[in-house]
């Protein structure tokens, strides 16, 4: 084998003494000490270079022959086989040239003596150096490599202190800015706040004695008094805090004395069960006194609400009754005239007579779009005697504007009223308008709006659509010191005698089995009759034997529910999905059937009344709901609210968990977390700074062992899987299975 044609310089041994200066610290910026190569390889450096195309130099030790033959390339067996070597004279040549080479070598010291000093010279001082053990940091040519650093540390001024940014302006006008503030355990008795005896007596009824928060501050803004408000009110107070008595109690109080029906006060929430359970307070408040409370909300006859909301009868005005028949036969001509309206009416009045147009409610509660309709369509449907307009679940509200009802209503709520239904004062009114005396005139009467949410959004632009006057923003919290500051200034906050959990289900492929084992083991208590047999061991008994066992279990699974005080509200993400999950839970525990049920949307206003009293009464353990549940709905003693579905926004979870844990009562809200949710839920949710908890309080993960989960489920499951597959398809085959 031909020697290297590169030889390396290998540094000497170093000297015991020196070991200890390499195990110090390499300079920054430096993985090892820099290398300083010798004269001497250096010189066997330049002649490898030069030799690096020519063949190896033969060894001198080699015998004369053997270096001719290692000279011309041959071995020796090659020679003395008798292949006498061809290129001698070749090779004679060749040796003249390594000759040649050897007296340049000689003359190489002469030519390269600059460098080479140079060279002795550092690895002197580098050798110096390493003798006396200090660092050092070799110098090197800007070609090598950058010169390192040296970290010396340089005096340095104080730090500056971070002063937070405090703005001296407000991007939120002052009433937003700076809301009146209240603590959440703050209550007045009802006596106190001057309200009448009558009303005493009703809230005594129901167990009332003291107002809460929210009414404590709300009675004497809306009542007439010296502490009422002159403008409108927008109230964020956390669910279940009482918000619904505080705008009707101080309504229908005022109104308790009024002798002619009038339209005074609307009541504008999401939902027709809303509607319903606006009605319900509102109906015992005014229990005694001649107020009429009307709803319209889309699941009743259109025409029907428009007869029990506007009373049409015929008043005697001979002037008007001409101005208008004229005007009726004007239209006719010109083929402008439409079906229905003022005109029909005035048809069926006697002569001389006009159709005068009353309220037949002097409470409204409704829906917004179905209050639309009425303001489109209901020919006398006028709200120019309004003096409150409420709006509940205002956020939900505004933001989703569908029909531009906000809109439509300011119109209405603001305009004059069409000339046609104008009555007298307010046609004096139009015609004096311009006269100097118009003033006296009595104005148009001045209305109150009063916004209410759980989960109030300070955002102007949604606000103003509803062209608040002298707006005050009042919210009830728990401690204002706990507040923590969410990036966008939105806290929500949860009721304080709520207790929430969260339990990871994986990947979330067994979730009803998840929230099957905690109804029954962590909420109902109940034992699971596959159990029960296995703790008495009999768990591989026949299938006779099971037969036999199953009625007993059945029945005391049916008994044991039936005096549970649970109430479960079990949320999902869809209607569908509702349905769904009542199969599936009636499939796979079949004694939870008769107990378990799923609201659907196709369900009529009576059908769901009855199904939600069902529930209040506790003949229905576990109601499964889509979020058209989750806000406003209040259902004494709901003690568990369960996300089977994450919800999907911070919103949607503080209103789902605020249907328990209501007006001062305990409440358990568990979310099931799958891996994919979980990173959003811990960090939004549980440590978010948007909801607020009460100091102390947090969401505590209960960890549940799948195979305690499933363990006995498995092949169920799969069975009813099938079964809500076939149910689902419609497919008979499969339901059977
Ligand atoms: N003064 C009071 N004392 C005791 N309980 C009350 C009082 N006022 C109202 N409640 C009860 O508080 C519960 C919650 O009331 P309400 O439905 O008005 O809450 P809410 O603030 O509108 O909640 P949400 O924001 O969820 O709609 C009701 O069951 C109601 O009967």
């Amino acid at each position: 084998m031909p020697g290297p044609l590169y030889a390396r310089w290998v540094p000497p041994a170093k000297p015991k003494a020196q070991e200890k200066s390499e195990s110090l610290p390499h300079p920054p910026g430096k993985t090892s000490q820099p290398t300083i190569e010798s004269p001497e390889p250096l010189r066997q450096k330049e002649k490898s270079k030069r030799k690096s195309t020519d063949q190896p130099a033969p060894s001198p030790e080699l015998k004369e022959d053997e270096r001719d033959a290692a000279a011309s390339g041959h071995t020796q067996e090659e020679q003395e086989s008798g292949e006498k070597p061809k290129k001698l004279k070749k090779r004679k040549r060749e040796l003249d040239v390594n000759d040649e080479i050897q007296v340049e070598e000689e003359a190489t010291p002469k030519k390269h003596k600059a460098i080479l000093s140079k060279f002795e010279r550092s690895y002197q001082r580098a050798e110096a150096i390493r003798a006396s053990g200090e660092q050092h940091y070799p110098e090197t040519s800007k070609e090598d490599e950058p010169a390192p650093e040296l970290h010396v540390p340089l005096p340095q001024p104080a730090p500056v202190a971070d002063i937070p940014y405090q703005p001296t302006f407000s991007a939120l006008p002052s009433w937003l800015a700076t809301p009146t503030t209240i603590e959440s355990s703050q209550t007045v008795s009802f006596e106190k706040l001057g309200i009448h005896p009558s009303f005493l007596k009703k809230l005594e009824k129901q167990g009332f004695r003291d107002a809460l928060a929210v009414q404590s501050v709300l009675l004497p803004m809306l009542r007439p008094g010296y502490d009422q408000h002159l403008g409108d009110i927008c109230v964020s107070a956390r669910t279940g805090s009482g918000k619904t008595l505080a705008y009707l109690l101080p309504i229908i109080e005022t109104l308790r004395d009024q002798a002619v029906t009038t339209l005074s006060a609307i009541i504008v929430v999401p939902t027709r069960q809303l509607v319903d359970q606006a009605l319900k307070v509102a109906e015992e408040l005014c229990e005694g006194t001649k107020l009429k409370v009307g709803t319209a909300l889309g699941s009743v006859p259109f025409a029907s609400e428009q007869k029990q909301l506007v009373k049409v009868r015929a008043r005697y005005d001979p002037q008007r009754a001409k101005e208008l028949h004229d005007k009726a036969s004007r239209q006719m001509k010109s083929a402008l005239g439409g079906r229905g309206g003022i005109f029909d009416d005035l048809a069926k009045v006697p002569k001389d007579h006009v159709p005068q147009y009353d309220s037949g409610v002097d409470i409204l509660i409704c829906t917004p779009g179905r209050l639309v309709e009425h303001i489109e369509s209901t020919t006398g449907f006028l709200l120019r005697s309004v003096r409150w307009l409420v709006i509940d679940e205002a956020d939900q509200l505004i933001a989703q504007n569908f029909q531009g009802w906000a809109t439509a209503l300011m119109d209405a709520l603001h305009d004059d009223t069409p000339e046609d239904f104008m009555n007298t004062q307010e046609r004096l009114r139009k015609q004096r308008r311009n006269l100097d005396w118009a003033p006296a005139l009595p104005d148009r009467t001045h209305i109150t709006k009063v916004v209410l949410s759980a989960t109030m959004k300070k955002d102007l632009t949604k606000l103003g659509t509803l062209r608040l006057r002298r707006p005050r923003l009042v919210v009830v919290e728990n401690d204002k010191e706990d507040q923590p500051s969410a990036p966008d200034g939105e806290v929500y906050e949860l009721p304080s005698t709520l207790a929430e959990y969260a339990i990871p289900v994986g990947d979330g492929s067994k979730k009803p089995l998840y929230l099957l084992f905690i109804l029954l083991r962590h909420i109902l208590n109940l034992n699971h009759p596959m159990e029960e047999k296995t703790d008495s061991g009999s768990a591989n008994s026949s299938s006779e034997e099971d037969s036999e066992a199953e009625p007993s279990s059945k029945a005391d699974c049916t008994s044991a529910l039936s005096s549970d005080r649970s109430r479960i509200l079990v949320f999902v993400k869809s209607n569908e999905n509702a349905s769904r999950l009542a199969h599936l839970l009636s499939v796979l525990e079949p004694p939870l059937q008769p107990f378990v049920k799923a609201m659907t949307p196709g369900a009529t206003t009576k059908q769901s009344q009855k199904l939600l009293r069902s529930f209040a009464a506790g003949r229905i353990k576990i109601l499964i709901a889509s979020d058209t549940a989750s806000r406003g709905l209040d259902i004494p003693d709901i003690t568990h609210v369960i996300n089977y579905d994450m919800p999907g926004s911070i919103i949607s979870y503080v209103h789902r968990v605020g249907r328990t844990a209501r007006a001062g009562k305990q409440g358990q809200a568990m979310t099931l977390v799958a891996k994919n949710e979980a990173g959003w839920f811990w960090n939004q949710i549980a440590k978010g700074s948007s909801v607020k908890r009460v100091r102390g309080t947090k969401v505590v993960r209960v960890e549940l062992k799948e195979r305690d989960v499933t363990w006995d489920r498995k092949r169920t499951y799969q069975e009813a899987l099938q079964q809500l597959q076939g149910a689902v398809e419609g497919n008979p085959d499969n339901t059977e299975a």
